[in-house]
């Protein structure tokens, strides 16, 4: 499959056609339509830019531009030249861009490709109108957080869309299949033996490891793969090798709850380096939010879908779930 949520879209630059450089660099901290001509005619995205143009001042109120790409050695770039459509960039790119994506040059293609090069969602362009207001939809899931000075910011990287909702619910559907265990912690016995720790009243979870060997935990290795350690490695410089056991997890209102620890502290686990925490049904239950004491009170509850990280050293806490039941991935990194 070529178009993965969640993937970081190949780079592209170019020259606008007001001669500016253009490229993912200049576009990063903006959302972006992203409308593909390659070597095609103007006529076959022309409509759809049409439709782009009139809907721009939408786009702008969700921070996010309008790039029409043309290949820069397209027989058509004449013609593109000769026209513009308010609001839209129109970038004459490298041609690699195109090979790297996997344009085929037979119709147009056009994906939302998020502040951080990430590519949401692959657009419908069964017409103009069914592609902006896919658009739309995309764009008003977005997390945005309006610009505010922050005071005590923890140390967290916040990856969305590694997981699509389709798939969060799949791994409930497996998560409830599956032969399930009662959470324990990682600790250290008197024999100075590792040992699984239970205390409900520090931890209140129900696990299911999922197989190392199976497919499923190919699949999700491989999202997390494309998706969080290219994103670990920008952030924090450390580039990940390996990802420990998979948990599915579930919390149960009214008490399920992972009190303050840190995840690297028993000698068995000290080779963790960065956490990740990934919410399967974020709108289907209260409560179970992250917290990060050191730094701040704020509670964290990372959209469906998204994964929240942050190293293995840091002291964090999972509040009750108050109603309902909160599902989540659970793994390491080191
Ligand atoms: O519930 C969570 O999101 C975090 C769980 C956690 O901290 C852990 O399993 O170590
Ligand atoms: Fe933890």
């Amino acid at each position: 499959m070529r178009l993965m949520t969640g993937r970081h879209a190949p780079f592209c630059y170019g020259m606008a056609q007001d001669n500016s450089f253009y490229s993912f660099d200049t576009q990063a901290g903006r959302n972006a339509v992203v409308l593909l001509a390659g070597h095609l005619p103007a006529s076959t995205i022309t409509p759809f830019c049409e439709a782009f143009s009139a809907a721009s001042s939408l786009f702008a109120r969700h921070d996010t531009d309008i790039v029409l790409l043309v290949g820069s050695t397209s027989p058509y770039v004449p013609e593109f030249l000769a026209l513009s459509f308010l609001g839209v960039t129109t970038v004459f790119c490298m041609e690699e861009f195109f090979a790297h994506y996997g344009f085929s040059n037979d119709m147009p293609e056009s994906f939302v490709m998020d502040r951080a090069g990430r590519i949401i969602t692959a657009l419908d362009m069964t017409s103009p109108a069914t592609c902006v207001t896919h658009t739309e939809n995309v764009l008003a899931a977005l997390i945005s957080e309006k610009r505010r000075e922050v005071g005590l910011p923890a140390p967290l990287l916040l990856v969305p869309h590694v997981f699509d909702a389709a798939f969060c619910h799949d791994l409930i559907d497996i998560f409830e299949r599956s032969p399930q265990t009662q959470g324990g912690m990682a600790s250290t016995g008197m024999n100075g033996k590792p040992v699984h720790r239970i205390d409900e009243n520090k931890k209140k979870r129900t696990d299911f490891l999922v197989p190392p060997d199976s497919d499923l935990a190919r699949h999700i290795l491989e999202r997390l793969d494309t998706s969080c350690v290219p994103e670990i490695k920008k952030a924090f410089q450390f580039e990940a090798q390996h990802v420990d056991r998979l948990v599915l997890a579930r919390y149960d209102a009214p008490s399920g709850h992972f009190l303050r620890h840190r995840d690297n502290l028993a000698p068995a686990v000290m080779f963790r380096k960065f956490a990740l925490s990934l919410n399967l049904n974020t709108s289907e239950y209260d409560g179970g939010f992250l917290t990060f004491p050191e730094y701040n009170d704020h509670y964290y509850k990372p959209q469906t879908g998204a994964a929240i990280i942050f190293s293995a050293s840091l002291l964090h806490e999972a509040t009750p779930v108050t109603r309902g039941s909160r599902y989540c991935l659970l793994t390491f990194f080191h």
